[in-house]
């Protein structure tokens, strides 16, 4: 490209730039304006609170914008042309016409999915690279049908594409709004109503693809989803932290990343359990094992209800007390608002049953004709006053309410579920579906910690318990009273200490807040704004309804996290992104339909991705033979690049494992230099080869707490979901195959997990499907490049 080129690029990027620090000042003056307004009332306040978060949620959107704001431009057949970048800026002297076009805008599309077979207007695209404020390269694809040199392929702007996939890997993922290709695009822009999936192999670009589309939704429909906020749930901990740059990189925070273990607001479940647990804990009969616990709750004694109650006894009998239980449960409601009826009920028959007791006794010990017969009225000694004073007294009886209590508890839903699990009897009578086995499989002391596969039934209880708020009402009442009368006193103090001097006029015109407001209304200004970004509240409210959903490696989710997602999506606009040949937990999906069709039927979307862009073709093929050799269904995708270099494997004696593989990971994070080094070890193993290799090479962390920055980390297969490496070394495949009943596939993501590189490490055995791989040689080399950097343009 000529120096010419690239100046008028410069140029024109640098007038970008320009009206991005415009903007930025105006949207900074805006905000400090804001911030001074001296207004001290409620409306005032809530006001200067409400644009003061927009103008910051405008700084954050343009400060976002500063690397990469320009990267593309369309030259379009009839002589037009758009710039292509991270927001869209108008421009302020040229009659607002349009400077630079938002990615995500529809006149942008084209740059993705234009092609020579269907220009789409477009007669050149050109990719601009800058680094920093510095124009540094382009490159053009001419569309037109016949262009010698044109785009004809299945790859938009492939060099960049293709430089994009080579460069070293730093352990956080980037936004690939640069390079977002048409089966993508498709994708990122589908409608927002309804249930999209997303199915993919390795590599395809799911999780880029279903960031982006967050992003794009965001501005597409910004005024709903921004109040709403979109929930993107993710596997674990550490994958949120592996993509938690994409979306704020792309000015979007309107967010919350969250795995379905932290969907329950006051509950940590970071507890570990043994697998076996929590897949029968995420089958989806648990639903009915928890409301049947619920109900065993609400009790019917054989023997009836016996309270003793100022020195006598009662007796309620079996038939009473499931009267009372029985219209309680008729009305419908959860647990503990229903309960007070059932209370109410129960003493209100007990009342009736003293009374009676009392008139009995008392007509004992009357002459028979006082006692009433045949032709006299029956003598009344309570009448319903007599009667309430009974009923109060009962309630203001300890022992009266332990009782009732006993019969229809009020309960939380870690009360429920602590009781449930701490009691075999209690779980034989809710899950008589459950064999011995895994019964037994869920018991364990109170005070446990709660384990993720917890969480999903937590919220189900909450759902069938319900809150029973009256005490919560009546505090916030009486918190309303007390500001009330604060209030009051405040304007007691302002009349009292008036101007009283008839002679000053000018001091009797002044108004005075006891002239403008009343208490209430005072009170009512005072009251806190709430100053949490509607992410933070969402975050914290269990019942909070997001305007979308975006689930990540969605075929890990149980049945049980389904039901609580589904509950958090009323609307039901998500997007699910997965692959159902990588799923490793083994409460997991093996059929997107099976997963949705208690929520929709059939009525969701499928589309699919083809393209492998992380594994070059070399690793694919082997990766690929695995799935088929296990009998997993898959449909491995195409690698879009070839680096020549081969996957190696290496055996070792089993004692050397630990030794053999620090030296190996030591050599292989030499080779990938800047890049970055996945050691991915059978969980079992984790700890002792983790210590291994952090001895060998500095800076190596191991598991879930891990740095992704570091230049090398240990995982185990499940911890690596999602994440990639420029260089992986797989230890002991045969025994990661083993070692869960979905082991097959845990062994395909951990073998789809590089960009560049690929060694197997093992001590014994080796998986049919692995035997043919190169052996390594003793220098380390298995063939091909070194570095293992794509030889562009190969291997499609
Ligand atoms: N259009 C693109 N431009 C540049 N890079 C891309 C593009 N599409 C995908 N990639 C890159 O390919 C790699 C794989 O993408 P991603 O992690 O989204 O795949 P995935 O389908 O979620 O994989 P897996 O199921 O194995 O977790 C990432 O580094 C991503 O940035």
């Amino acid at each position: 490209m000529s120096r010419q080129e690239i100046d008028a690029e410069q140029r024109y990027v640098t007038r970008l730039y320009r009206r991005l620090d415009e903007l930025r000042k105006e949207e900074a003056d805006r905000l400090a304006q804001a911030l001074s307004q001296s207004g001290t009332g409620h409306q005032a306040l809530l006001e200067r609170d409400v644009t003061a978060a927009r103008c910051r949620e405008r700084i954050t959107r343009l400060d976002a914008a500063e690397n990469g704001l320009c990267f593309g431009r369309l030259d379009m057949a009839d002589g037009g042309r758009r710039y292509v970048g991270r927001l869209g800026m108008l421009d302020e002297d040229a009659d607002r016409e349009p400077l630079l076009i938002d990615w995500r805008a529809p006149a942008a599309r084209p740059f993705y999915t234009a092609t020579g077979i269907s220009p789409q207007g477009v007669r050149r695209r050109r990719h601009i690279r800058t680094g920093g404020r510095t124009v540094t390269g382009v490159q053009d694809e001419l569309l037109a049908p016949d262009a010698a040199d044109g785009a004809t392929g299945e790859l938009t702007g492939e060099a960049a594409l293709l430089a994009a996939l080579d460069a070293d890997r730093t352990g956080r993922m980037a936004d690939i709004v640069e390079t977002i290709q048409a089966e993508q695009d498709r994708v990122v822009r589908a409608p927002r109503a309804g249930v999209l999936v997303v199915q993919g192999g390795p590599g395809t670009g799911k999780t880029a693809v279903a960031l982006h589309r967050a992003a794009y939704l965001l501005y597409t429909h910004r005024e709903r989803l921004e109040r709403s906020v979109v929930l993107l749930v993710g596997p674990n901990p550490l994958f949120l932290r592996y993509v938690g740059e994409v979306l704020p990189s792309l000015g979007e925070t309107s967010v919350l990343p969250a795995t379905v273990a932290e969907l329950y607001p006051g509950v940590t479940a970071d507890g570990a359990e043994p697998p076996g647990a929590a897949e029968v804990k995420g089958r989806a009969v648990m639903a009915e094992v928890v409301a049947a616990a619920v109900r065993d709750r609400q009790e019917v004694p054989d023997g009836g209800l016996e309270v003793v109650h100022d020195g006598g006894t009662v007796r309620l009998e079996r038939d009473a007390c499931r009267w009372a239980r029985d219209r309680a449960r008729a009305t419908g409601l959860p647990h503990n608002p229903a309960r007070p009826l059932f209370v109410r009920l129960v003493t209100d028959l007990l009342a009736r049953r003293i009374a009676e007791q009392v008139t009995a006794s008392v007509l004992d010990g009357l002459p028979a004709e006082e006692t009433g017969g045949p032709a006299k009225e029956p003598v009344v000694l309570f009448d319903e006053d007599d009667v309430e004073d009974i009923r109060r007294e009962l309630r203001e009886d300890p022992g009266v309410r332990a009782a009732i209590d006993e019969l229809w508890p009020p309960l939380t839903p870690q009360r429920l579920l602590t009781d449930l699990y701490a009691s075999p009897g209690r779980l034989a009578s809710a899950a008589p579906g459950l064999t011995p086995a895994e019964r037994a499989l869920l018991l364990r002391d109170p005070g446990s910690p709660w384990t993720p596969a917890d969480v999903p039934l937590l919220d189900e209880a909450a759902e069938l318990l319900g809150e029973d708020d009256r005490a919560a009402r009546a505090a916030a009442e009486a918190e309303h009273r007390r500001r009330v009368a604060l209030a009051q006193e405040a304007l007691d103090i302002s009349y009292g200490s008036r101007s009283t001097d008839a002679d000053c006029e000018e001091e009797a015109e002044v108004l005075s807040a006891h002239d403008l407001l009343d208490a209430r209304r005072l009170a009512e200004r005072q009251r806190e704004a709430d100053h949490r970004t509607p992410a933070e509240r969402a975050a914290a409210d269990r019942t909070w309804a997001f305007g979308h959903v975006v689930v990540d490696e969605a075929q890990e989710l149980s049945a049980m996290d389904w039901r609580l997602l589904m509950r958090r999506c009323p609307s039901r606009s998500m997007t699910l992104v997965g692959d159902i040949a990588q799923t490793g937990s083994p409460a997991g999906a093996s059929s997107w339909q099976e997963v949705l069709e208690p929520y929709v039927g059939d009525r969701w979307r499928l589309e699919r991705l083809e393209v492998n862009y992380r594994t070059p073709a070399e690793i694919a093929e082997v990766a690929a033979g695995v799935p088929a050799a296990f009998g997993v269904p898959c449909d491995p995708p195409r690698a879009v690049r070839s680096t020549g270099t081969r996957p190696w494997r290496t055996r070792v004696a089993p004692g050397d494992l630990p030794a053999a593989l620090a030296a190996l990971a030591a050599e292989e994070a030499a080779a990938v230099g800047e890049g970055r080094l996945g050691v991915i070890v059978p969980a079992g193993r984790l700890e002792e080869l983790g210590r291994a290799v952090a001895e060998a090479v500095p800076g190596a962390e191991t598991g879930g707490d891990a740095r992704l920055e570091s230049p090398v980390v240990v995982l185990d297969p499940a911890r690596a979901k999602g994440l990639e490496f420029d260089s992986v070394l797989v230890v002991e495949p045969e025994r990661i195959a083993a070692d869960t009943p979905r082991g097959p596939n845990d062994l395909y993501v951990a073998l789809t997990r590089a960009t560049r590189r690929l060694g197997v490490v093992h001590t014994g055995g080796l998986p049919a499907v692995l035997a043919g791989l190169r052996p390594r040689r003793r220098d380390g080399r298995a063939g091909g490049r070194r570095d293992g950097r794509a030889d562009t343009g190969a291997g499609r």
